[in-house]
């Protein structure tokens, strides 16, 4: 939207570590006209100094041509990229016939399509009717996007992901009708993942009618916080019900001033707001603290399932032999305030502000060094590296031949990295790893789903059983990756 965001990959990711994310996928989106493999090289080139820790790259498709198509293959071919971003909204969304073009490239290349899905022509209609009223405040953002905006262009992508019999992400699902849209596919056979944010746990759209432009449009992000105040709570029980699976930070963050840029135009406030550093506070307090989930989940939502998506598992999204030695020492008994004034963000504003999280990384472990050491922030700049993603992930395409994930040589050590072993070492490891504490966490409060049990009683996790009671009314028939897999 003619600007540029205030946080660089090195603030970015120095903000990342400080919350507890070792490893961030960013998106590496052309501008018009742009090739995408220039705007890839142009994103490595901005990240490979900068980055604290590893990265990888979705790269964004504005436009479809043959010239596209023969840059996807050269990207996953040669760069190590297994993942493409197109839009169902903003000036440079694609048709439909485009999106069925794209989501049938990515197949054949074994690559998985990420959809921003809203219906960009409603969206366009609406806002040409609501300015013309005279409602230009950052209130009319969520009132020409509403809900079911969001619904249907989910329900479409999902239908041509079908069509083509393509795997689909759906990126910042922000509403429960468009958690729902994706529920009816997946359940009808299509292989869709789900992904929310930090946002959309954390906060409503309540601050939409915030009289201070400078607030409401700081929540300005697109698909919008939803007026329902019930929506942060139901999608973290979709999370905990397997309905979503990952949960990201979208974090695209614009200061004060450049949100002005739309102060007698809503159109025109740059979308995006934070999440990098607070998603798994936000996560902790809204998920684990709140008897939601239990901490493998929480595991499972802020990474794993991200690591295996997007084809980074083993390596990432878990600890053991052979892996990135990237860990997090949780202290869920210690608290902190969000503020803007404390973030390691270069953004000014914090949509989270004054939330009181309990939870707090208290060392952070990045390839093997102590970044975050009781609580202090030792960041290095270009210390982090370009991390590919190669196509075909098992966890998207083939659980059944999962096992043709390569072992990966540590020292000369050959270690045994078959996806199955580890789907099957998750179902039968009924011991915590974690301490007591984490547990049990002590500050559990807040009514929990009716006939739930509280999974903070146990002194053991009891998450797989949770699982399975809990499928038991949401079951999921045709579950992307095929029934066998334990990711679901
Ligand atoms: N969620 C959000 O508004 N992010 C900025 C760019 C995009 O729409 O994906
Ligand atoms: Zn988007």
């Amino acid at each position: 939207m003619g600007t540029s965001t205030a946080d660089d990959y090195y603030q970015g990711t120095k903000a990342a570590i400080a919350g507890g994310t070792t490893c961030i996928i960013n998106f590496a989106i052309p501008n018009k006209g742009q090739s995408i493999l220039d705007a890839f090289y142009e994103a490595r080139q901005r990240a490979d100094p900068k980055v604290c820790c590893d990265y990888s790259i979705h790269v964004g498709i504005i436009q479809w041509s043959e010239k596209v198509e023969k840059e996807m293959e050269i990207l996953c071919k040669e760069h190590g990229i297994n993942s493409f971003k197109v839009f169902m909204a903003y000036s440079f969304m694609l048709n439909d016939a485009e999106l069925y073009s794209t989501f049938e490239a990515c197949k054949k290349l074994g690559a998985l399509a990420l959809v921003h899905a809203e219906n960009g022509s409603i969206i366009q209609k609406n806002s040409e009717k609501l300015l013309a009223k005279g409602i230009t405040g950052p209130e009319g953002h969520e009132l020409s996007r509403p809900e079911e905006v969001e619904a249907e262009a989910v329900n479409r992508a999902c239908i041509i992901a079908n069509q083509v019999d393509s795997p689909l992400y759906v990126v910042h699902v922000m509403s429960i009708s468009a958690s729902l849209a994706l529920y009816e596919a997946r359940k009808n056979g299509t292989k869709v993942f789900g992904e929310t944010l930090a946002a959309a746990l954390g906060c409503d759209g309540s601050h939409y009618k915030n009289e201070c432009f400078e607030h409401s449009a700081g929540y300005i992000l697109s698909p919008p916080l939803r007026p329902d105040p019930t929506t942060p709570k139901t999608l973290m029980n979709f999370l905990a019900q397997d309905v979503l699976q990952v949960t990201g930070s979208d974090h695209c963050t614009f200061n004060k001033s450049q949100k002005q840029a739309g102060k007698n135009d809503f159109t025109k406030i740059p979308n995006g707001v934070n999440g990098v550093e607070d998603r798994m506070s936000v996560v902790w307090e809204k998920g684990v603290h709140a008897g939601i989930i239990d901490p493998n989940r929480f595991v499972a939502i802020t990474s794993t399932n991200a690591a295996k998506i997007f084809n980074l598992y083993p390596r990432k999204g878990c600890i053991a032999v052979g892996s990135d030695a990237d860990i997090v020492i949780w202290n869920p008994n210690k608290t902190r305030v969000i503020s803007a004034e404390t973030h390691h963000q270069a953004v000014d504003f914090n949509i989270f502000e004054g939330m009181e999280c309990h939870g707090v990384p208290e060392y952070v472990i990045v390839n093997g060094r102590v970044i975050v050491d009781d609580g202090q922030l030792r960041a290095v700049e270009g210390y982090g590296k370009f991390v590919e993603t190669p196509v075909f992930a098992p966890f998207v395409y083939d659980v059944e031949h999962a096992d043709d994930i390569r072992p990966v040589k540590n020292g000369n050590v050959e270690v045994d990295y078959s996806a199955k072993k580890f789907l099957h070492e998750e179902k039968s490891c009924p011991t915590p790893t974690l301490p007591e504490s984490a547990v049990s966490t002590p500050s559990c409060r807040g009514a929990r789903p009716e006939g739930q049990r509280n999974i903070q009683d146990s002194t053991f996790s009891i998450s797989e059983e949770l699982d399975l009671e809990r499928k038991s009314c949401i079951r999921v028939k045709n579950p992307p990756g095929g029934k066998s897999s334990g990711f679901w």
